[in-house]
């Protein structure tokens, strides 16, 4: 059994959509396809990956370092014997060789995006859905049947006014969502209390409303919004400061007393370990969104989960960002607190398999072997291109 190919492409996923810190008019994404030497059902087995938005695409370090210390190792260093399987662990470990520790960057989402497809290939070769292979080998076979999930969104764009905002939001609730998210941070205070207001009439409460700054404010800046947030009971206020100041979090922490929520730009399990020890996090109120694609993948992300457990974290306090299959089974397989979704944006990669609806804000996952990328039929089209 061997890896006989590994392929890259970058995707556009471009739209005139913007965030407190960037705007997406030029971004993209890479696809990866691991083609193996198993067959299934007279094919070779194919596993996928992309990753998620906001890093681009990786492909210049994927094929100058991990594609080929992968294609130029000895297949038979690859191969978990127990399970009959491609080993993720070693994989992971010959992609990193000669890697320097610290600097998490690009290539924790180099590294996780290939991790995807290395895990969707091992659930095909295996013949399980991905979620029920991570419940049986890390959780004793429990998988929940359905995952919490919110729709993101609320992004400032070009001429975006009030009436489009809370029309997409109230899309968002007709799909089935209770709770939403909206951009903050990209326009003085007073005109994002009247987003939200506007957001509040739609959705009623403020516990179904998320908000996200996209780690934009300095902790004046911060603070002042959570004193002007604090009255509203919101889901949770997320990135407020930049994603490795963990003196501006635990500040704010300190004196806003509803959830928050931080971590999609954290890319490594010391980064997390940090968050947790220095960032005044709550374990009995905040969520935290480390997503696997960008941080080195699903490898990485148990090592993320067990830092978790050893400082008293539940893994239900995680939400991951990312809004893509994978994390959707990480949740169901083990047991995390849900996952984020975009409805309207980001297709077709963000999204959920075709034909599960999302009720009561819980979405349930397909049964066919791998991560589900055959029951999303556009998203399958663009990966069968590239092999
Ligand atoms: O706008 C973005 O970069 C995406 C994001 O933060 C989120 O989904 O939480
Ligand atoms: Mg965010």
């Amino acid at each position: 059994m061997r890896i006989t190919e590994i392929r890259e492409k970058t995707a556009s996923i471009a739209s005139p959509i913007a965030n407190a810190y960037i705007d997406f008019s030029k971004m993209t994404c890479s696809v990866v396809a691991v083609v193996t030497d198993v067959v299934r059902d007279g094919k070779p087995v194919v596993g996928y990956g992309f990753n998620s938005n906001g890093r681009y695409g990786q492909g210049p370090l994927m094929r100058d370092r991990f594609i080929p210390r992968l294609m130029e190792a000895d297949p038979a260093t690859l191969i978990d014997e127990a399970n009959d399987n491609l080993d993720p662990f070693a994989i992971w470990d010959t992609m990193m060789k000669n890697e320097k520790p610290g600097g998490h960057g690009e290539r924790s989402v180099a590294v996780g995006t290939i991790d995807m497809a290395v895990w969707d290939a091992v659930a095909k070769i295996a013949g399980v859905p991905l979620w029920r292979l991570l419940a049986d080998r890390y959780r004793g076979g429990a998988a929940d049947d359905s995952v919490w999930v919110y729709a993101a969104g609320g992004y400032y764009y070009p001429g975006k006014d009030h009436s489009q905002l809370k029309a997409e939001m109230q899309g968002y609730l007709d799909r089935g969502y209770d709770v939403v998210k909206m951009k903050i941070g990209a326009v003085p205070l007073a005109e994002d209390i009247e987003r939200i207001e506007a957001v509040l009439e739609v959705v009623g409460e403020g516990r179904r409303l998320a908000v996200d700054a996209n780690g934009r404010f300095d902790l004046a800046t911060a603070l002042a919004y959570a004193e002007a947030l604090e009255p509203y009971g919101l889901f949770w206020y997320e990135e407020a400061g930049d994603p490795l100041d963990y003196d501006l979090q635990a500040k704010l922490a300190g004196v806003y007393s509803g959830p928050l929520a931080t971590g999609e730009n954290l890319f490594s399990h010391q980064d997390a370990r940090n968050l947790l020890l220095y960032g005044g996090m709550r374990p009995d109120r905040d969520f935290l969104q480390f997503d696997c694609a960008l941080s080195y993948g699903l490898v990485e992300y148990l090592r993320t989960l067990k830092v978790m457990e050893e400082l008293g974290w539940s893994p239900r306090r995680v939400v991951p960002h990312g809004g893509h299959q994978m994390s959707l089974n990480i949740a169901a397989g083990l047991g995390l607190g849900g996952n984020e979704s975009y409805p309207d944006v980001f297709q077709p990669f963000g999204g959920f398999a075709d034909g599960i609806a999302v009720e009561n804000s819980q979405v349930g996952l397909p049964q066919i072997p791998g991560v589900g990328f055959e029951a999303k039929s556009k998203l399958i089209a663009v990966m069968r291109d590239l092999a």
